[in-house]
Protein backbone atom coordinates (compact mmCIF):
# COMPACT_ATOMS: atom_id res chain seq x y z
CA UNK A 1 0.00 0.00 0.00
CA UNK A 2 1.42 3.68 -0.93
CA UNK A 3 0.60 6.23 1.81
CA UNK A 4 0.63 9.44 1.84
CA UNK A 5 2.02 10.76 5.56
CA UNK A 6 2.38 14.15 6.32
CA UNK A 7 4.84 14.86 9.21
CA UNK A 8 5.00 18.08 11.03
CA UNK A 9 7.72 19.22 12.72
CA UNK A 10 9.92 22.21 12.85
CA UNK A 11 13.06 20.27 13.34
CA UNK A 12 14.34 19.63 9.61
CA UNK A 13 16.35 16.56 10.82
CA UNK A 14 13.31 14.61 12.10
CA UNK A 15 11.42 15.78 9.03
CA UNK A 16 14.38 14.25 6.97
CA UNK A 17 14.31 10.87 8.88
CA UNK A 18 10.89 10.21 8.80
CA UNK A 19 11.20 11.25 4.66
CA UNK A 20 13.80 9.05 4.42
CA UNK A 21 12.39 6.38 6.16
CA UNK A 22 9.15 6.14 4.59
CA UNK A 23 9.83 6.86 1.17
CA UNK A 24 12.04 3.36 1.76
CA UNK A 25 8.84 1.67 2.41
CA UNK A 26 7.45 3.21 -0.82
CA UNK A 27 5.25 6.31 0.70
CA UNK A 28 4.89 9.70 -0.09
CA UNK A 29 5.80 12.00 2.56
CA UNK A 30 4.94 15.85 2.84
CA UNK A 31 6.51 17.96 5.44
CA UNK A 32 5.93 21.42 7.19
CA UNK A 33 7.38 23.19 9.73
CA UNK A 34 4.33 24.32 11.63
CA UNK A 35 0.77 23.40 12.12
CA UNK A 36 -0.99 25.99 10.28
CA UNK A 37 1.50 24.85 7.21
CA UNK A 38 0.54 20.93 7.99
CA UNK A 39 -2.99 21.97 8.11
CA UNK A 40 -2.76 23.90 4.59
CA UNK A 41 -1.33 20.56 3.17
CA UNK A 42 -3.84 18.29 4.81
CA UNK A 43 -6.79 20.22 3.49
CA UNK A 44 -5.38 19.84 -0.22
CA UNK A 45 -3.60 16.38 0.18
CA UNK A 46 -5.88 13.34 0.97
CA UNK A 47 -3.39 12.28 3.73
CA UNK A 48 -3.22 8.67 5.53
CA UNK A 49 -1.20 9.32 8.58
CA UNK A 50 -0.08 12.05 10.37
CA UNK A 51 3.23 12.73 12.28
CA UNK A 52 2.37 15.64 14.62
CA UNK A 53 5.69 17.76 17.00
CA UNK A 54 3.75 18.72 20.42
CA UNK A 55 5.89 21.69 19.98
CA UNK A 56 5.49 23.83 17.31
CA UNK A 57 6.01 27.44 16.37
CA UNK A 58 2.36 28.82 16.54
CA UNK A 59 -0.09 26.47 17.91
CA UNK A 60 1.26 23.82 19.45
CA UNK A 61 0.77 19.95 18.34
CA UNK A 62 -1.70 18.90 21.33
CA UNK A 63 -4.65 21.72 20.59
CA UNK A 64 -3.80 21.57 16.71
CA UNK A 65 -4.92 17.38 16.59
CA UNK A 66 -8.24 17.78 16.60
CA UNK A 67 -7.99 20.30 13.18
CA UNK A 68 -5.62 17.94 11.89
CA UNK A 69 -8.49 15.34 12.50
CA UNK A 70 -10.85 16.97 10.95
CA UNK A 71 -8.87 17.75 7.93
CA UNK A 72 -8.09 14.28 7.07
CA UNK A 73 -10.90 12.47 7.87
CA UNK A 74 -9.66 11.13 10.99
CA UNK A 75 -6.38 9.67 9.70
CA UNK A 76 -4.34 8.47 12.60
CA UNK A 77 -1.97 10.95 13.93
CA UNK A 78 0.99 9.68 15.92
CA UNK A 79 2.18 12.44 18.55
CA UNK A 80 6.38 13.25 18.82
CA UNK A 81 6.53 14.87 22.19
CA UNK A 82 9.87 15.96 24.02
CA UNK A 83 7.91 16.53 27.34
CA UNK A 84 7.65 12.72 28.01
CA UNK A 85 5.31 13.63 30.93
CA UNK A 86 2.21 11.55 31.69
CA UNK A 87 -0.22 14.06 31.17
CA UNK A 88 0.95 15.31 27.80
CA UNK A 89 0.61 11.66 26.82
CA UNK A 90 -2.71 11.47 28.03
CA UNK A 91 -3.93 14.52 26.68
CA UNK A 92 -2.92 13.10 23.29
CA UNK A 93 -4.34 10.43 23.40
CA UNK A 94 -7.58 12.13 24.83
CA UNK A 95 -7.48 14.54 21.99
CA UNK A 96 -7.58 11.55 19.29
CA UNK A 97 -3.97 10.71 19.10
CA UNK A 98 -3.12 6.88 17.68
CA UNK A 99 -0.21 7.05 19.10
CA UNK A 100 2.65 8.82 20.33
CA UNK A 101 6.58 8.84 20.56
CA UNK A 102 9.17 10.62 22.98
CA UNK A 103 11.98 12.53 21.82
CA UNK A 104 14.89 10.96 21.36
CA UNK A 105 13.71 8.03 19.52
CA UNK A 106 14.44 4.96 17.79
CA UNK A 107 14.08 5.32 14.24
CA UNK A 108 12.80 1.42 14.40
CA UNK A 109 10.32 2.36 16.97
CA UNK A 110 8.96 4.93 14.68
CA UNK A 111 9.04 2.93 11.76
CA UNK A 112 6.91 0.11 13.63
CA UNK A 113 4.19 2.31 14.69
CA UNK A 114 3.66 3.97 11.46
CA UNK A 115 3.25 0.69 9.77
CA UNK A 116 0.97 -0.16 12.28
CA UNK A 117 -1.03 2.81 12.17
CA UNK A 118 -1.05 2.41 8.07
CA UNK A 119 -2.30 -1.14 8.60
CA UNK A 120 -4.99 -0.37 10.81
CA UNK A 121 -7.88 1.37 9.12
CA UNK A 122 -8.88 3.97 11.66
CA UNK A 123 -10.60 6.36 9.41
CA UNK A 124 -13.80 4.67 10.54
CA UNK A 125 -13.38 5.68 14.44
CA UNK A 126 -14.31 9.22 15.35
CA UNK A 127 -11.90 10.76 17.47
CA UNK A 128 -12.44 10.10 21.10
CA UNK A 129 -13.85 13.73 22.58
CA UNK A 130 -11.52 16.10 24.20
CA UNK A 131 -11.97 16.07 28.22
CA UNK A 132 -10.31 18.09 30.51
CA UNK A 133 -7.71 16.71 32.57
CA UNK A 134 -7.59 16.03 36.03
CA UNK A 135 -4.05 17.30 36.70
CA UNK A 136 -4.57 16.64 40.71
CA UNK A 137 -3.97 13.25 42.19
CA UNK A 138 -0.51 11.80 42.71
CA UNK A 139 1.91 12.84 40.20
CA UNK A 140 4.22 9.87 38.46
CA UNK A 141 7.95 10.88 38.08
CA UNK A 142 9.82 9.38 35.50
CA UNK A 143 12.15 10.81 32.78
CA UNK A 144 13.98 7.28 31.74
CA UNK A 145 12.92 6.16 28.71
CA UNK A 146 11.63 2.91 30.94
CA UNK A 147 9.25 5.21 32.13
CA UNK A 148 8.24 7.25 29.14
CA UNK A 149 7.38 3.40 27.84
CA UNK A 150 4.90 3.20 30.62
CA UNK A 151 3.33 6.48 30.46
CA UNK A 152 2.47 5.34 26.66
CA UNK A 153 1.11 2.19 27.96
CA UNK A 154 -1.13 4.33 30.51
CA UNK A 155 -2.19 6.35 28.08
CA UNK A 156 -3.70 4.15 25.48
CA UNK A 157 -5.17 2.03 27.92
CA UNK A 158 -6.42 4.67 30.16
CA UNK A 159 -9.70 4.99 28.68
CA UNK A 160 -10.99 1.33 27.29
CA UNK A 161 -12.26 -0.77 30.29
CA UNK A 162 -9.34 -3.59 29.54
CA UNK A 163 -7.90 -5.21 32.80
CA UNK A 164 -4.37 -4.29 32.84
CA UNK A 165 -2.37 -6.33 35.20
CA UNK A 166 0.73 -4.46 36.70
CA UNK A 167 3.88 -6.04 37.37
CA UNK A 168 6.84 -5.04 39.05
CA UNK A 169 9.02 -5.23 42.39
CA UNK A 170 7.81 -3.76 45.73
CA UNK A 171 7.44 -0.02 45.82
CA UNK A 172 7.78 0.36 42.05
CA UNK A 173 4.70 2.48 41.68
CA UNK A 174 2.21 0.11 40.99
CA UNK A 175 -0.10 1.31 42.97
CA UNK A 176 0.30 4.79 41.49
CA UNK A 177 -0.18 3.49 37.75
CA UNK A 178 -3.19 1.86 39.26
CA UNK A 179 -4.56 5.46 40.54
CA UNK A 180 -3.26 7.30 37.75
CA UNK A 181 -5.19 4.52 34.92
CA UNK A 182 -8.65 5.09 36.81
CA UNK A 183 -7.67 9.21 37.04
CA UNK A 184 -7.86 8.91 33.73
CA UNK A 185 -10.44 7.00 32.39
CA UNK A 186 -13.96 7.48 31.91
CA UNK A 187 -14.81 5.97 35.15
CA UNK A 188 -12.54 8.59 37.02
CA UNK A 189 -15.72 10.28 38.92
CA UNK A 190 -16.59 6.86 40.52
CA UNK A 191 -14.73 4.97 43.14
CA UNK A 192 -11.62 3.63 43.26
CA UNK A 193 -11.16 0.80 45.35
CA UNK A 194 -7.52 -0.63 45.71
CA UNK A 195 -7.50 -4.13 48.19
CA UNK A 196 -5.12 -6.71 48.66
CA UNK A 197 -6.97 -9.47 49.23
CA UNK A 198 -3.83 -11.09 50.94
CA UNK A 199 -4.62 -9.16 54.07
CA UNK A 200 -8.07 -9.97 54.67
CA UNK A 201 -9.07 -12.68 57.05
CA UNK A 202 -8.96 -15.30 54.86
CA UNK A 203 -12.53 -17.24 55.83
CA UNK A 204 -13.92 -13.51 54.82
CA UNK A 205 -12.24 -12.90 51.60
CA UNK A 206 -15.15 -13.67 49.34
CA UNK A 207 -17.69 -11.67 51.47
CA UNK A 208 -15.35 -8.70 51.28
CA UNK A 209 -15.27 -9.21 47.68
CA UNK A 210 -18.63 -9.88 46.68
CA UNK A 211 -20.74 -9.15 49.49
CA UNK A 212 -22.97 -11.66 51.97
CA UNK A 213 -26.70 -12.05 52.53
CA UNK A 214 -28.07 -12.14 56.14
CA UNK A 215 -27.32 -15.40 57.54
CA UNK A 216 -24.82 -16.52 55.19
CA UNK A 217 -22.64 -17.50 57.12
CA UNK A 218 -21.90 -17.26 61.58
CA UNK A 219 -21.90 -13.01 62.16
CA UNK A 220 -23.54 -11.90 58.97
CA UNK A 221 -25.85 -10.56 61.08
CA UNK A 222 -27.64 -8.46 57.99
CA UNK A 223 -26.75 -8.10 53.98
CA UNK A 224 -23.79 -6.54 53.13
CA UNK A 225 -22.22 -5.17 49.70
CA UNK A 226 -18.63 -6.09 48.67
CA UNK A 227 -16.37 -4.49 47.06
CA UNK A 228 -17.27 -5.36 43.81
CA UNK A 229 -20.82 -3.06 44.89
CA UNK A 230 -19.10 -0.40 46.52
CA UNK A 231 -17.01 0.29 43.87
CA UNK A 232 -20.13 -0.34 41.10
CA UNK A 233 -19.13 1.81 37.72
CA UNK A 234 -15.46 2.50 39.04
CA UNK A 235 -12.41 0.54 39.20
CA UNK A 236 -10.78 -1.93 41.63
CA UNK A 237 -7.56 -2.50 41.78
CA UNK A 238 -6.54 -6.25 43.38
CA UNK A 239 -3.28 -6.28 44.43
CA UNK A 240 -0.48 -9.09 44.91
CA UNK A 241 -3.17 -10.90 42.85
CA UNK A 242 -0.63 -13.78 42.75
CA UNK A 243 -1.68 -14.93 46.20
CA UNK A 244 -5.49 -15.12 45.69
CA UNK A 245 -6.46 -18.08 47.00
CA UNK A 246 -7.88 -20.83 43.97
CA UNK A 247 -11.62 -20.75 45.12
CA UNK A 248 -11.81 -17.26 44.69
CA UNK A 249 -9.54 -17.20 41.47
CA UNK A 250 -12.48 -18.79 40.04
CA UNK A 251 -14.83 -16.29 40.79
CA UNK A 252 -12.54 -13.28 39.79
CA UNK A 253 -12.80 -15.42 36.75
CA UNK A 254 -16.29 -15.29 36.37
CA UNK A 255 -16.23 -11.92 37.23
CA UNK A 256 -13.87 -11.07 34.45
CA UNK A 257 -15.49 -13.30 31.78
CA UNK A 258 -19.41 -12.83 32.12
CA UNK A 259 -19.47 -9.70 34.60
CA UNK A 260 -21.37 -11.45 37.02
CA UNK A 261 -20.92 -12.64 40.47
CA UNK A 262 -22.83 -13.79 43.55
CA UNK A 263 -23.16 -13.04 47.00
CA UNK A 264 -21.83 -15.36 49.52
CA UNK A 265 -25.50 -17.31 50.07
CA UNK A 266 -26.96 -15.83 47.04
CA UNK A 267 -27.28 -17.87 44.27
CA UNK A 268 -28.80 -15.09 42.06
CA UNK A 269 -25.83 -13.40 40.12
CA UNK A 270 -25.31 -9.63 39.77
CA UNK A 271 -24.17 -7.79 37.44
CA UNK A 272 -20.95 -6.31 37.94
CA UNK A 273 -20.10 -3.24 35.97
CA UNK A 274 -16.06 -2.57 37.33
CA UNK A 275 -13.24 -2.28 35.74
CA UNK A 276 -10.58 -4.86 37.44
CA UNK A 277 -6.92 -3.80 37.66
CA UNK A 278 -4.25 -6.38 39.34
CA UNK A 279 -1.13 -6.17 40.53
CA UNK A 280 1.23 -8.60 41.71
CA UNK A 281 5.58 -8.49 42.22
CA UNK A 282 5.40 -12.13 41.70
CA UNK A 283 5.95 -13.67 38.55
CA UNK A 284 2.43 -14.94 37.84
CA UNK A 285 3.52 -17.55 35.28
CA UNK A 286 5.62 -19.32 37.34
CA UNK A 287 3.03 -19.14 39.60
CA UNK A 288 1.07 -20.54 36.74
CA UNK A 289 3.56 -23.22 36.23
CA UNK A 290 3.74 -24.49 40.32
CA UNK A 291 -0.44 -24.67 39.45
CA UNK A 292 -0.59 -21.95 42.43
CA UNK A 293 -2.57 -19.83 39.85
CA UNK A 294 -5.03 -20.65 37.22
CA UNK A 295 -3.63 -20.27 33.71
CA UNK A 296 -7.30 -18.89 32.40
CA UNK A 297 -7.28 -16.21 35.38
CA UNK A 298 -3.54 -15.03 34.13
CA UNK A 299 -4.29 -14.62 30.55
CA UNK A 300 -7.67 -13.05 31.12
CA UNK A 301 -5.59 -10.62 33.56
CA UNK A 302 -2.25 -10.50 31.77
CA UNK A 303 -4.33 -9.14 28.17
CA UNK A 304 -2.71 -5.60 28.64
CA UNK A 305 0.60 -5.57 31.41
CA UNK A 306 2.67 -2.67 32.24
CA UNK A 307 5.92 -3.76 33.69
CA UNK A 308 7.10 -1.35 36.36
CA UNK A 309 11.17 -1.80 36.06
CA UNK A 310 13.01 -1.44 38.95
CA UNK A 311 14.75 2.13 40.02
CA UNK A 312 18.46 0.40 39.92
CA UNK A 313 17.67 -0.24 35.96
CA UNK A 314 16.05 3.54 35.65
CA UNK A 315 18.56 5.01 37.73
CA UNK A 316 18.26 8.46 35.28
CA UNK A 317 14.67 9.32 37.59
CA UNK A 318 16.67 9.33 40.36
CA UNK A 319 17.29 12.88 39.98
CA UNK A 320 13.98 14.05 39.48
CA UNK A 321 12.55 11.74 42.41
CA UNK A 322 14.80 13.42 44.85
CA UNK A 323 13.48 16.67 43.71
CA UNK A 324 9.76 15.85 43.65
CA UNK A 325 9.82 13.98 46.84
CA UNK A 326 11.70 17.49 48.41
CA UNK A 327 9.62 19.80 46.22
CA UNK A 328 6.25 17.77 48.10
CA UNK A 329 8.12 19.04 51.60
CA UNK A 330 8.59 22.43 50.79
CA UNK A 331 12.24 21.41 51.57
CA UNK A 332 14.28 24.88 51.45
CA UNK A 333 16.04 24.95 47.79
CA UNK A 334 14.86 21.82 46.80
CA UNK A 335 16.53 22.21 43.53
CA UNK A 336 19.91 22.42 45.09
CA UNK A 337 19.66 20.08 48.13
CA UNK A 338 21.01 17.64 45.84
CA UNK A 339 24.55 17.92 44.46
CA UNK A 340 25.86 15.65 41.25
CA UNK A 341 28.45 14.12 44.03
CA UNK A 342 25.50 13.08 46.09
CA UNK A 343 23.25 12.44 43.38
CA UNK A 344 26.12 9.79 41.88
CA UNK A 345 26.26 8.40 45.59
CA UNK A 346 22.43 7.46 45.35
CA UNK A 347 22.75 6.07 41.74
CA UNK A 348 25.28 3.55 42.91
CA UNK A 349 22.61 1.62 45.44
CA UNK A 350 20.57 -1.37 44.58
CA UNK A 351 17.49 0.25 46.07
CA UNK A 352 15.94 -3.26 46.10
CA UNK A 353 12.92 -1.33 48.25
CA UNK A 354 12.64 0.82 44.94
CA UNK A 355 11.23 4.33 45.13
CA UNK A 356 9.52 3.51 48.05
CA UNK A 357 12.69 3.03 49.74
CA UNK A 358 13.80 6.24 48.42
CA UNK A 359 11.17 8.15 48.82
CA UNK A 360 11.86 6.89 53.13
CA UNK A 361 15.33 7.61 52.43
CA UNK A 362 14.87 11.14 51.29
CA UNK A 363 12.23 12.09 53.94
CA UNK A 364 14.19 10.89 56.82
CA UNK A 365 17.30 13.19 55.37
CA UNK A 366 15.68 16.13 54.88
CA UNK A 367 14.77 15.39 58.49
CA UNK A 368 18.55 15.49 59.93
CA UNK A 369 19.59 17.95 57.04
CA UNK A 370 16.99 20.75 58.43
CA UNK A 371 16.55 23.09 54.98
CA UNK A 372 20.53 22.79 54.19
CA UNK A 373 21.61 20.94 51.27
CA UNK A 374 21.56 17.05 52.18
CA UNK A 375 24.99 14.99 52.21
CA UNK A 376 25.31 11.12 52.02
CA UNK A 377 26.10 11.44 56.16
CA UNK A 378 22.05 12.41 56.58
CA UNK A 379 21.08 9.72 54.94
CA UNK A 380 19.37 6.42 56.77
CA UNK A 381 21.93 4.37 57.80
CA UNK A 382 20.87 1.13 57.55
CA UNK A 383 20.05 2.53 53.35
CA UNK A 384 23.52 0.63 52.35
CA UNK A 385 22.04 -2.43 54.35
CA UNK A 386 18.48 -2.61 52.21
CA UNK A 387 20.01 -1.22 49.35
CA UNK A 388 23.90 -2.65 48.39
CA UNK A 389 26.29 -0.44 46.67
CA UNK A 390 27.02 -2.35 43.21
CA UNK A 391 30.02 -4.01 43.41
CA UNK A 392 30.76 -3.98 39.10
CA UNK A 393 30.40 -1.04 37.20
CA UNK A 394 28.14 1.84 36.61
CA UNK A 395 26.08 -0.39 34.25
CA UNK A 396 22.25 -1.41 35.34
CA UNK A 397 22.15 -4.81 36.45
CA UNK A 398 20.44 -7.00 33.52
CA UNK A 399 17.17 -8.65 34.56
CA UNK A 400 16.90 -12.40 34.91
CA UNK A 401 15.14 -12.64 31.46
CA UNK A 402 17.92 -10.70 29.85
CA UNK A 403 20.67 -13.42 31.14
CA UNK A 404 18.87 -16.08 29.94
CA UNK A 405 18.04 -14.71 26.41
CA UNK A 406 21.08 -13.86 25.98
CA UNK A 407 22.79 -17.20 27.16
CA UNK A 408 20.43 -18.98 24.76
CA UNK A 409 21.10 -16.46 21.84
CA UNK A 410 24.81 -17.45 22.43
CA UNK A 411 24.42 -21.05 22.80
CA UNK A 412 22.20 -21.02 19.12
CA UNK A 413 24.32 -18.67 17.74
CA UNK A 414 27.48 -21.03 18.53
CA UNK A 415 26.35 -24.35 16.70
CA UNK A 416 23.29 -24.95 15.13
CA UNK A 417 23.18 -28.57 15.63
CA UNK A 418 24.41 -27.91 19.26
CA UNK A 419 25.60 -30.79 21.67
CA UNK A 420 23.59 -30.48 24.53
CA UNK A 421 20.19 -29.75 24.38
CA UNK A 422 19.09 -26.82 25.78
CA UNK A 423 16.68 -26.84 28.21
CA UNK A 424 18.82 -29.33 30.59
CA UNK A 425 21.88 -27.55 30.14
CA UNK A 426 20.07 -24.19 31.33
CA UNK A 427 18.59 -25.99 34.27
CA UNK A 428 22.43 -27.20 35.23
CA UNK A 429 23.53 -23.96 35.40
CA UNK A 430 20.26 -22.30 37.56
CA UNK A 431 19.89 -25.03 39.85
CA UNK A 432 22.73 -25.44 42.12
CA UNK A 433 22.63 -21.47 42.56
CA UNK A 434 19.09 -21.57 43.51
CA UNK A 435 19.80 -24.64 45.81
CA UNK A 436 22.76 -23.35 47.10
CA UNK A 437 21.13 -19.53 48.62
CA UNK A 438 18.24 -21.48 49.86
CA UNK A 439 19.83 -23.98 51.50
CA UNK A 440 22.35 -20.98 52.70
CA UNK A 441 18.83 -19.30 54.31
CA UNK A 442 17.33 -22.42 55.88
CA UNK A 443 20.97 -23.30 57.30
CA UNK A 444 21.43 -26.60 55.32
CA UNK A 445 18.09 -27.83 55.92
CA UNK A 446 16.93 -30.14 53.12
CA UNK A 447 13.53 -30.39 54.41
CA UNK A 448 12.93 -26.68 54.62
CA UNK A 449 14.46 -25.99 51.87
CA UNK A 450 12.39 -28.57 49.88
CA UNK A 451 9.30 -27.15 50.94
CA UNK A 452 10.44 -23.64 50.15
CA UNK A 453 11.57 -24.64 46.66
CA UNK A 454 8.04 -26.45 46.38
CA UNK A 455 9.61 -29.48 45.11
CA UNK A 456 9.81 -32.96 47.02
CA UNK A 457 12.71 -33.83 49.42
CA UNK A 458 13.80 -36.65 46.93
CA UNK A 459 13.43 -34.84 44.11
CA UNK A 460 16.38 -32.20 45.89
CA UNK A 461 18.37 -35.33 47.08
CA UNK A 462 18.69 -36.06 43.42
CA UNK A 463 19.50 -33.18 42.54
CA UNK A 464 22.34 -32.49 44.90
CA UNK A 465 23.85 -35.63 44.12
CA UNK A 466 23.30 -34.63 40.24
CA UNK A 467 25.33 -31.59 40.57
CA UNK A 468 27.72 -33.13 43.68
CA UNK A 469 26.34 -30.58 46.15
CA UNK A 470 25.40 -33.43 48.55
N1 LIG B 1 7.15 7.19 39.43
C1 LIG B 1 6.89 7.64 40.66
N2 LIG B 1 6.84 8.95 40.90
C2 LIG B 1 6.61 9.40 42.15
N3 LIG B 1 6.40 8.62 43.22
C3 LIG B 1 6.43 7.30 43.05
C4 LIG B 1 6.66 6.74 41.75
N4 LIG B 1 6.61 5.40 41.86
C5 LIG B 1 6.36 5.13 43.15
N5 LIG B 1 6.25 6.26 43.87
C6 LIG B 1 6.00 6.35 45.33
O1 LIG B 1 6.66 5.22 45.92
C7 LIG B 1 5.84 4.60 46.89
C8 LIG B 1 5.57 3.16 46.50
O2 LIG B 1 4.75 3.15 45.34
P1 LIG B 1 3.58 2.09 45.16
O3 LIG B 1 2.86 1.83 46.44
O4 LIG B 1 2.77 2.51 43.99
O5 LIG B 1 4.46 0.80 44.78
P2 LIG B 1 3.98 -0.71 44.54
O6 LIG B 1 4.75 -1.20 43.36
O7 LIG B 1 2.49 -0.76 44.46
O8 LIG B 1 4.50 -1.41 45.86
P3 LIG B 1 4.00 -2.80 46.54
O9 LIG B 1 4.24 -3.90 45.54
O10 LIG B 1 4.88 -2.93 47.73
O11 LIG B 1 2.55 -2.62 46.87
C9 LIG B 1 4.58 5.43 46.98
O12 LIG B 1 4.73 6.36 48.03
C10 LIG B 1 4.51 6.16 45.67
O13 LIG B 1 3.85 7.38 45.80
Amino acid sequence: MNATVLVVDDEPSICWAFERMLQGEGHHVLTASSAEEGLRLANKHPVDLVILDVRLPNEDGISALPKFLAATDNAPVVIITAFGDLETAVAAVKNGATDYLTKPFKLEDALRICRTCLRTSFRSTAPVATQSMNRDGSVLIGKSQAMQFVFRQIALVADSDLSVLLTGETGTGKELVSEAIHRHSRRSSKPYIAIAPVALNPDLIESELFGHVKGAFTGAAEDRAGLFEQADGGTVLLDEIGDLPPAIQVKLLRVLEQGEYCRVGEFKPRRANVRILAATHRDLQNACRMGRFREDLFHRLAGVQIHLPPLRQRIEDIGPLCLHFLTAMDYAAADAAIDDELLAELQQLDWYGNIRELKNAVAHAAVVARGRPLSIDDFPSQMGLVAKPRQATDQPTASIEEVIREWAEQQLEAEESASAPLHPELLSLIEPVLFQAVLDHTGGNRAKAAQRLGIHRGTLRDRLKLYRMD
